[in-house]
């Protein structure tokens, strides 16, 4: 899982004019592994880490390298793909035409440079017609959905582009989504659009969220994506969600000369068409209505992030093709990040779980595109020195697609705040010191384990979603529990009952509380008293663990038992623990060393020990693996080239074939998959005798 270190780390290099090759291979290696998880953050679990403008600025830079060495461009590299592939749990739909992402314009002239080069391409004369549709661009999640004689039978989200995700059930419940056709309907329509929610419905659906102690989503896409790709349609049901249909996939039966004339014909069949959508002549139609869409932005009950531009002629359209992951007769005009002006009236610090410092702004309320901003992120220490951030400036804050806004900075020409600000050295909660480390971004608490601020965040980690997710026990919940006492340690959620005696002090008569929501609540609990042991990994917040890391311990190490055993050994760094450790693929020198630092820390041992005092049952790793695949359990490791597949899926697919993954070739290796132009360790383990196979012996061996 990559971390805001990682992203920063890969974001600190060097200019790219600078780059030696090596330098830019291998960096063209972090970034593919860095914006895969990403992508699958974003993607796959609606639930991203970074700022859109953070993965933006990272694509911004793949693209660079891969401009300035254009040979080495990776079969697995960022810009080649769309997406990220579909989650498990979902069945697959494969596209019968691919569904594409597209390419972008930021300005005036890049839009001029992009029609130029339609009529190049095109051989049009600059006087000759070239019709462009525009339509606003919906920051949802994309769809396509299929109607056989008119009638609704399947729908899938993008996935990657080739396979998405079958969600036929979950579109059923939209209401804007016909069951069937209106009028003369052809043999196969597949309708392609943005599914949605409206701002309210987000802004509605948050508080709900919040007050049931369950996930609050990020913004509104994410809050769609994360409603429409459930499991349950039920929960889908209950979402307030909203679509637009604005291209199609397969069409049998029909067909039209022109863009404009599909979108009148699916408006025609009873689906929503988008009706600030226009067709548009040349530049200055277009440009007019960008502006126009952009003034009216904020008060369109819908996200939207920029406008669409498609030749509207279908010939040409089929003409111009597709370039790798993008069609070439359409592009997005991506609007600036909503900006607007007001007072930082003060700075607070916040201390995380793991004791970092960080500011946020408190300002003056003001609207930004649609919603009303009291609070911003000042990012850390740094940056609130070098834009020399006083409380008192007038600021200038942005809205980008997240619902955190950023202080951009001090607005030139307006009366500034008496004091530069001068960052806290010492934590705001427990008064312990606050240190950086050497090429660290963040200031940290050190008051460990007596920070009251780090005790409750590391609780309401340990009870969120992807932990324990354990129902009413929510953030509010932990901190109101926290400050009567209630709870200190983790093991004190699984003897909140006993505190429900007569004479003690009872969680049923706190405000809010009833005898019947306090029984509820210690069901739930009860409930979650048998947890898996990757999730239980996950929630114990080691610094650097991520779900992808706990994953990978709990599949390497299946028990907590022999985790805890090998975790102790593997401190000494010449143990052949420690080898194992960071032979596992994903794992490094870094992190191994958080991660053996909690296992040998006393107190977290003590921590543990109490857990499964209070019958706490973790089990084994199993996973959502298969375990008769002939590869179940052993230990694979992939070297040289790979033809069918990227290392990435190789790996992927080994895994949900119950196989670990490691880098390097040991005696704990039971095979090695080799390629051509495999080296050192086809060697190595032709010396150990451990079995090797070529790519096409493993895949007929795994049978795909
Ligand atoms: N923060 C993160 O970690 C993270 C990770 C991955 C992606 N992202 C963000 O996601 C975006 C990239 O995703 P993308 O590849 O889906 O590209 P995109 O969202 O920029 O553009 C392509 C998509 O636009 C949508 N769209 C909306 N209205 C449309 C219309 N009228 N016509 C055609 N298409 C329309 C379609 O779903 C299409 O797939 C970027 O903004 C990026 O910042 C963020
Ligand atoms: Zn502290």
């Amino acid at each position: 899982m990559p971390t805001e270190t990682d992203t920063a780390a890969a974001l600190r290099t060097k200019p790219v004019p600078e780059l030696t090759r090596e330098e830019a291979e291998t960096e063209l290696a972090a970034l593919a592994a860095v914006l895969a998880e990403h992508d699958r953050l974003y993607h796959t679990e609606d639930a991203p880490e970074v700022s859109d403008a953070e993965y933006d600025a990272l694509k911004a830079r793949n693209a660079d390298i891969e401009k300035r060495f254009p040979a080495l461009v990776r079969a697995d590299s960022p810009s080649q793909r769309v997406g990220a592939a579909p989650a498990a749990g979902f069945s697959k739909v494969r596209h019968r035409v691919p569904m594409l992402s597209l390419d972008n314009v930021f300005s005036e002239d890049e839009l001029r440079d992009f029609l130029a080069g339609l009529r190049r391409f095109l051989k049009l004369d600059d006087d000759a017609d070239l019709e462009i549709v525009a339509e606003p661009k919906i920051d949802g999640l994309s769809f396509n959905a299929r109607y056989e004689n008119g009638v609704f039978v399947q729908a899938a989200t993008r996935g990657d582009g080739q396979e998405g995700e079958d969600i036929t059930a979950n579109m059923r419940t939209i209401a804007d989504l016909p069951d069937r056709l209106t009028g003369d309907a052809p043999e196969v329509l597949e309708v392609r659009g943005e599914v949605y929610m409206s701002r309210d419905a987000f802004f509605a659906l948050n508080e709900r969220q919040e007050a049931a102690g369950a996930k609050v989503f990020a913004n509104p896409r994410n809050a769609a994506a994360g409603s429409l790709r459930q499991l349950d349609p039920k929960v889908t049901a209950s979402r307030p969600l909203a679509l637009f249909a604005y291209s199609w996939g397969e069409v049998v039966g029909y067909e039209a000369d022109t863009h404009w004339g599909y979108l009148e014909q699916l408006h025609a069949w009873g689906l929503p068409t988008n009706p600030e959508a226009r067709l548009c002549r040349n530049v200055d139609d277009l440009m007019t209505l960008y502006q126009e869409i952009f003034e009216k932005r904020p008060t369109l009950p819908y996200d939207i992030d920029g406008i669409v531009y498609k030749v509207n002629r279908i010939d040409w359209q089929k003409r111009l093709g597709f370039v790798s992951r993008s069609p070439r007769w359409a592009v997005a005009h991506k609007f600036p990040a909503e900006q607007a002006q007001t007072v930082l009236e003060a700075i607070e610090i916040q201390v995380g779980r793991t004791g970092a410092l960080t500011p946020v702004a408190h300002l003056t309320p003001v609207t930004v595109g649609g919603v009303v901003v009291s609070r911003a992120t000042l990012h850390n220490e740094d940056e609130i020195a070098r834009k020399d951030v006083r409380v008192g400036d007038t600021v200038r804050i942005q809205r980008a697609g997240d619902v955190i806004p950023q202080v951009l900075g001090v607005v030139e020409g307006t009366e500034r705040g008496p004091e530069p600000y001068v960052f806290p050295d010492h934590c705001p909660v427990c008064g312990s010191q606050a240190i950086r480390e050497e090429g660290e971004a963040v200031r940290r608490c050190t008051g460990g384990l007596i920070c009251a601020a780090q005790a409750k965040e590391r609780l309401k980690h340990f009870v969120s979603r992807d932990a324990f997710d354990i129902e009413g026990m929510g953030a509010k919940n932990v901190e109101l529990f926290f400050e009567k006492e209630f709870i200190r340690a983790p093991a004190d959620i699984f003897k909140l009952h006993e505190l429900e005696q007569p004479g003690q002090k009872r969680i049923s008569s706190l405000p809010g509380f009833g005898e019947k929501s306090a029984q509820k609540l210690f069901a739930a609990i009860e409930e979650r008293k048998r947890i898996s042991l990757d999730r239980f990994i996950y929630a114990l917040g080691i610094r650097q663990v991520g779900q992808a890391t706990a994953r990978l311990l709990a599949q390497s190490y299946h028990t907590l038992d022999a985790l805890r055993e090998a975790m102790i050994a593997a401190a000494d760094k010449e143990s052949d623990a420690h080898k194992d450790l960071v032979n596992i693929e994903g794992i490094g020198e870094s992190m191994a060393d958080d991660i053996t630092g909690f296992f040998t820390e006393e107190h977290n041992q003590q921590v543990l020990d109490d857990l499964l005092a209070v019958g706490l049952e973790v089990q084994p790793f199993e996973g959502r693996v298969s375990t008769d695949s002939p590869i179940a359990g052993k230990t694979v490791v992939f070297t040289g080239a790979l033809e069918t597949m990227s290392r990435g899926e190789a790996k992927a697919r080994a895994q949900s074939l119950g196989a670990k993954v490691a880098g390097s070739v040991s005696k704990k290796t039971d095979l090695v998959v080799a390629g051509p132009g495999a080296g050192s360790k086809l060697k190595q383990a032709q010396e150990l005798g451990v079995e090797t196979m070529t790519e096409e012996e493993y895949l007929a061996y795994i049978g795909s």
